[in-house]
């Protein structure tokens, strides 16, 4: 399109190219729009243009996992620079106002990609645990405290009682709806293209996993974090009126328990859909030492988690995604040469559950798995991963093959390509 000005201007999108709700739906171009996604936390940092960029081996990523029916990447916009021991290096944001502007220029060049391959992108704008700095680290800088690693103290229920400050101090907040200004105002350095007119952006993502605190949080840490869900969610909306904004909720594993707080925090009209993540072995429902005795007790369970938490979105009226799940390989081992029989046996029941109530007309509107590690490799004998080394679907903070899928995962993949065809046949 020649702009007044003569220069070649990218077309305005059309408004039906944006991703939007539609009922208890997805709706894309017209027709119902299902998520067949990856978690893929690292894909702005594989295409910066030099340090931890590594472009070519991004191209072969995106070109994997589309070939495999892949249409969603949930991904880490935003990251921060902090002592705690395993955190990814480097950070978007060094300190307050200090920004990588080539790290920043990583999400563009991978926006570019995802465009030209039509996938869509969940970009999360903070976390809640240590491994990209996070909230904690926020609470660092502005409150002085410790920013103190969770692998380090082994003390989480402490770590997460105290991360939740982070939603109550006024300087922190302030920072991070700057982060937020200068991420959903940007423009793509590669494209020209402002982001809030990228219509390969599904949603805005206020945080990995926010928390109201730990297990034993309070009426008023909860009060304070269902208003800071609705204010920061209306705070982007303020700024883009052509995107969707979710939460990064993990359900009720997220939400202390509290069925009603979780309808409390996704009642607002600021988050227009719900999120959940499914963790049998993290929530010590599945023991990989002894799979067969916990099997029952961890598909049980998941079951449950899985379909309670649609029943919840039919409450709301909105769609609902399941966005993380996953399980560790056979034995248990991190090493990619072991096989993933018990894994694929759960990524099946969850599939299936997603598919057959979505293809029902329920508002699941699909799913991410965790993670896509690809053709990156764990480095050290320890499994630990440190600067310098390939990313893989495990972030620092975890063994660099824990949960992660990898392009040697043959088994995983077609499973995954199984239920992509399912899901994308799915007519409404
Ligand atoms: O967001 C997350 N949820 C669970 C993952 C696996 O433990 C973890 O790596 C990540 O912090």
């Amino acid at each position: 399109m020649i702009g007044a000005c003569g220069m070649v201007e990218a077309a305005p999108a059309a408004n039906n190219d944006f991703v939007t709700v539609k009922n208890t739906h997805f709706a894309r171009k017209g027709h119902a729009y299902y998520i067949v996604g990856a978690n893929f936390w690292y894909g702005g940092y594989l295409g910066a243009a030099s340090g931890v960029g590594e472009r070519a081996r991004l191209l072969k990523e995106l070109d994997n996992m589309k070939a495999l029916g892949i249409n969603n990447l949930r991904v880490l916009a935003v990251s921060e620079k902090t002592e705690m021991k395993s955190a990814v290096r480097p950070a978007t944001t060094n300190a307050p106002g200090q920004y990588d502007e080539e790290l920043l220029a990583g999400l563009d060049f991978l926006m570019a990609e995802v465009a030209k391959r039509d996938m869509t992108v969940v970009l999360y704008l903070n976390n809640f645990w240590q491994w990209s700095g996070g909230m904690t680290q926020y609470l660092n800088w502005f409150e002085g405290t410790p920013a103190l690693d969770p692998n380090v103290t082994k003390d989480y229920e402490t770590y997460m009682q105290k991360t939740a400050g982070f939603y109550r101090n006024a300087a922190a907040q302030a920072e991070y709806r700057n982060v937020i200004a200068k991420i959903v105002k940007r423009v793509n350095t590669i494209t020209g293209k402002p982001y809030i007119e990228d219509t390969h952006i599904l949603s805005w993502q206020l945080a990995n996993e926010p928390r109201p605190g730990n297990s034993k949080s309070t009426p008023e840490e909860k009060a304070v974090y269902v208003k800071w869900v609705d204010e920061t969610a209306g705070y982007i909306h303020s700024l883009d009126k052509n995107h969707l904004v979710s939460s990064g909720s993990e359900g009720l594993a997220g939400s202390a328990q509290d069925a009603q707080l979780y309808l409390d925090a996704h009642r607002t009209k600021n988050i227009d859909y719900l999120t959940y993540h499914l963790w049998p072995k993290n929530w010590s429902w599945f023991d990989s030492n002894n799979p067969s005795g916990t099997w029952d007790n961890a598909i049980t369970k998941s079951r449950d988690y899985l379909n309670s938490h649609i029943e919840l979105a039919k409450k709301l009226g909105k769609p609902i995604v399941l966005e993380e799940f996953g399980l560790d390989r056979d034995g248990p081992s991190f090493s990619i040469k072991a096989t993933t029989k018990i894994r694929d046996r759960f990524y099946r029941e969850v599939f299936d559950i997603v598919y057959t109530r979505a293809a029902k007309g329920d508002p699941i509107a699909g799913f991410n798995f965790w993670a896509w590690g690809g053709a990156g490799r764990a480095a050290n004998a320890d499994y630990w991963w440190k600067p310098g080394n390939d990313f893989v679907g495990d972030p620092p903070q975890e063994e660099q093959g824990l949960y992660s899928v990898f392009d040697s995962d043959v088994s995983s993949l077609l499973l995954i390509k199984e239920y992509a065809d399912k899901l994308h046949a799915i007519k409404r």
